[in-house]
């Protein structure tokens, strides 16, 4: 009797979970049904798991150094045209790589940034991080309010006044590297570009002397660091914000600190500035005091916790972009000895042995301008950009609906022959400027285009030319052989390996 009560649960247990994974399989079926029925028509790449449609995928070929993500999605452009959708789980993703489509869209501020991308850096493991600053601030009405707050902290004229800044910060660089500069040293730039970039937000938003060349032990770039590093851990394996087990939450912890660290670090600079302002006393010329005095000039105050956002923002927009940028450049300058000729040469005709860099001889150093966009055409710090569709858009004939997160990518169509002749050659010249508009227009856009580009392009291409400039001025640079030229794709791109070099000094 007892045996049969017992075996009569079992079944009703099995016949409970069987049917709960039925109507589940059902539900799951017509979702995908509906999701074929509006997405059916645009071209979609094999193969997909049932279940996880293109994630699984992605997944494994992202764990392969040969393969990565980008030269996947570049692969499925060329295999199915400019306008293809692909599937996570029950989440559509249209990729577009039509500049008529990248204009339309970008340029419309109806089209707004994916809430569920930018959320990932509004906090990170449940602390405050970038918050509702510029990058992740996804409402137009409160952005535009605040970019227009910003925006003359970051124009070229006021940057000009700063140009001793950013010379200061490219010597130590400098003067740090001599030591190193035995040509059997092993030296992982990218370091070192992360440092020197560190400091140049420091000095130039905020008038902190980091000194992150010198230390970059010390807590400051230690917590900024760190605090990347978890935003990239969160973005690429989500199951840490949940993972029970006790390393992970120490790892959490450890994050929540550092970026509590920052923001405190933030908070007193900004204290002591708004102290000293009140007093009349004399402000440094950064971007904070630009921002305090365009907060009078407006009379609107900017709340203590959006002002630290922005201070964050700065510092994780402003820093790895740039130094990725400067690594890829040296990966590319070293791989391609007539360009280190022509950039050295260029350096020498410029500034010869002049000690400080001016404002004025960085518009002569226009084969490095040309070198710099060539380099960020094959290698963008940031792969593209994304937005949610406020209504239907068309685009090479298809129909693409309203709703969808349709993302363009610089990285792909930079590669694309339509736009680039022979697109894999590296080639500063193509950006010889002529009289006719360019073809790769709307195709080629590393600081992103519209309304919404990047904010601090000009600080990135002066800092850019100072360092490297300087750089070139003292040393030859020889890249260690084993030194891959492979894009690692976290929040930022950016040179596997860490562009590792051996320095001489030069004649
Ligand atoms: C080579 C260096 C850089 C590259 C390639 C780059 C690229 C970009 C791109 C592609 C975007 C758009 C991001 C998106 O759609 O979410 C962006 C936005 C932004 N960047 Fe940069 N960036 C660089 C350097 C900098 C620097 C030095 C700063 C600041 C100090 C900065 C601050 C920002 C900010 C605040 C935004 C948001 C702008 C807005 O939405 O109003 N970036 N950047």
């Amino acid at each position: 009797m007892e045996l049969n009560a017992g075996f009569r649960i079992l079944l009703y247990a099995l016949l409970v979970i069987t049917s709960t994974v039925g109507v589940a399989f059902v539900v799951f079926s017509w979702l995908l049904y509906r999701f074929n029925g509006k997405y059916g028509h645009l071209p979609c790449p094999r193969p997909t798991s049932f279940f996880f449609g293109h994630l699984s995928h992605i997944n494994a070929v992202s764990k392969k150094m040969d393969m990565q993500t980008l030269t996947l999605m570049h692969q499925w452009m060329r295999d199915l045209g400019p306008v293809y959708c692909i599937r996570f789980i029950l989440q559509p993703m249209v990729i577009c790589s039509n500049p008529p489509t990248v204009k339309k869209v970008c340029l419309d501020s109806r089209h707004l940034k994916p809430r569920a991308l930018y959320d990932f850096f509004y906090s990170v493991f449940g602390q405050r991080f970038l918050g509702l600053g510029l990058v992740s601030q996804v409402n137009h009405e409160k952005w535009h309010t605040r970019r227009a707050l910003l925006n003359p902290a970051f124009n070229r004229k006021y940057l000009k006044q700063m140009m001793d800044l950013f010379d200061e910060s490219a010597t130590r660089l400098r003067d740090h590297l001599i030591p190193l500069a035995d040509d059997k040293t092993l030296v992982r730039m990218l370091e070192h570009f992360n440092n020197v970039a560190l400091d140049v937000i420091g000095k130039v938003g905020f008038d902190m002397d980091i000194n992150a060349v010198e230390n970059s032990d010390c807590p400051f770039p230690s917590a900024v660091a760190l605090a990347l590093q978890g935003i990239n851990v969160a973005f690429q394996n989500p199951l840490t914000l949940v993972d029970p087990r006790s390393k992970a939450r120490q790892y959490r912890r450890s994050v929540r600190d550092a970026v509590k660290l920052v923001r405190n670090i933030g908070q007193d600079c900004i204290e002591k500035r708004r102290e000293a302002k009140k007093k009349g006393e004399e402000l440094p010329k950064d971007i904070l005091t630009c921002i305090l005095q365009a907060e009078d000039d407006v009379g609107q105050k900017i709340e203590m916790a959006e002002l630290l956002d922005e201070f964050v923002t700065f510092f994780l927009a402003g820093h790895e972009t740039t130094s990725n940028l400067l690594a890829f450049t040296l990966l590319e300058i070293g791989r391609h000895k007539d360009v280190a000729k022509r950039l050295k040469d260029e350096v020498d005709e410029v500034l010869g042995s002049k000690s400080i860099i001016e404002y004025s001889d960085l518009s002569k150093l226009e084969y490095m301008s040309r070198v710099f966009k060539e380099t960020m055409r094959l290698n963008p710090p940031v792969s593209g950009l994304s937005r949610v569709l406020a209504s239907d858009v068309q685009s090479c004939g298809y129909v693409i609906p309203k709703g969808t997160t349709i993302m363009f990518m610089t990285y792909v169509t930079s590669r694309l022959e339509e736009f680039f002749d022979d697109p894999l050659l590296f080639n500063p010249d193509r950006f010889i400027p002529t009289d006719e508009t360019p073809r790769h227009f709307f195709a080629y856009y590393p600081f992103a285009i519209g309304q919404r580009n990047c904010i601090g392009q000009q600080i990135a291409l002066i800092e850019s030319k100072v360092i490297l400039a300087k750089l070139l001025q003292s040393f030859d640079f020889r890249l260690e052989q084993s030194q891959r030229h492979i894009i690692l794709r976290e929040v930022t791109n950016k040179p596997i390996d860490g562009c590792k070099n051996y320095i001489s000094l030069r004649d």
